[in-house]
């Protein structure tokens, strides 16, 4: 049995995983922390995360699934590591400082970790394309566009990122990012990236590569939750297997 502890629980991302995770015949809900403890999940009651030692000490899970809110994740990666428990984070929107420290803490605990800003299998296709497509049309202007709910607290999302930072990969002269335009703002040679905020837009993503006389668009739309989730408990018993370090969605799903 795979002992599994979610932070975030009461969350979008949060209900959902634990729903997953309690219908796994090979997995078991021994923990859920979030900022108001109380509610009855499953066979457990939800603790305060204020309490995130003491429960984990207590609940010795294998892994942690965290997904909650960049002023929040480092510290309960933290709490996961220092007791010896892996990690699988969903969260977005930390800056490079956040993350590492993060890597710090899971080196130090020795723990395995997966962390990824997207768990839907298909955003890691649309991955793979956006570097074939960076690579063939280099030279053409390329734009990322993300559209996501009304309730998102962080933009860009940590998708429009990890798009970017892939697609710079992909090239031999690396662009600059640029977030939104306004005024007077010629195009250089850049990544322009774009956030609708709106509704109840589960998560999309297009890039746009737009040359002289054509363009490409390459597009993945996440049409529920389940997609994301699905992924996160795949990588919760992934990870539990796996040696200490840091490791990324695309170690999990690779031929
Ligand atoms: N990697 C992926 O595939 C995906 C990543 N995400 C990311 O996951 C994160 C959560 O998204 P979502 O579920 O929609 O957000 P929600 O706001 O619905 O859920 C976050 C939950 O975490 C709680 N929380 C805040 N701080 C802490 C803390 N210190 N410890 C424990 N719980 C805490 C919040 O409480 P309160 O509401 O009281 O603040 C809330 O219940 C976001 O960063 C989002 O971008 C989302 C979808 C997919
Ligand atoms: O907050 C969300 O909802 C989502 N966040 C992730 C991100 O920031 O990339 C992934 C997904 O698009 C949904």
């Amino acid at each position: 049995m795979v002992r599994v502890a979610i932070t975030g629980i009461n969350g979008r991302m949060g209900t959902m995983v634990s729903e997953m995770v309690l219908a796994q015949p090979d997995m078991e809900l021994v923990a859920g922390l979030d900022l108001k403890g109380g509610k009855q999940v499953g066979p457990i009651k939800v603790s305060d995360v204020k309490d995130i030692d003491s429960v984990l000490k207590a609940a010795k899970p294998d892994v942690l699934i965290d997904f909650t809110a960049a002023g929040a994740v480092v510290g309960n990666v933290k709490a996961a590591a220092a007791n010896g428990v892996n990690l699988v984070v969903g969260t977005t929107g930390f800056d490079e400082g956040r993350k590492a420290e993060m890597a710090e803490a899971i080196k130090a605990g020795k723990v395995a970790a997966i962390i990824s800003p997207n768990f839907s299998i298909g955003v890691q296709v649309f991955l793979k394309l956006l570097a074939q497509a960076a690579r063939d049309l280099e030279g053409c202007d390329i734009e990322i566009i993300e559209a996501h709910h009304n309730k998102k607290k962080d933009a860009p999302s940590g998708t429009a990122l990890k798009a970017a930072e892939v697609i710079s990969s992909a090239l031999s002269e690396k662009p600059r990012l640029v977030f939104g335009r306004e005024g007077v703002a010629p195009r250089g040679r850049e990544i322009g990236i774009h956030a609708i905020r709106g509704g109840d837009i589960v998560g999309d993503h297009t890039v746009l590569f737009a040359c002289e006389g054509e363009r490409i668009e390459i597009k993945h739309q996440a049409h529920s939750r389940s997609a994301f989730a699905a992924g996160a408990v795949k990588a919760a018993r992934w990870i539990v297997g796996q040696k200490p370090g840091l490791y990324s969605m695309g170690d999990m799903v690779k031929p």
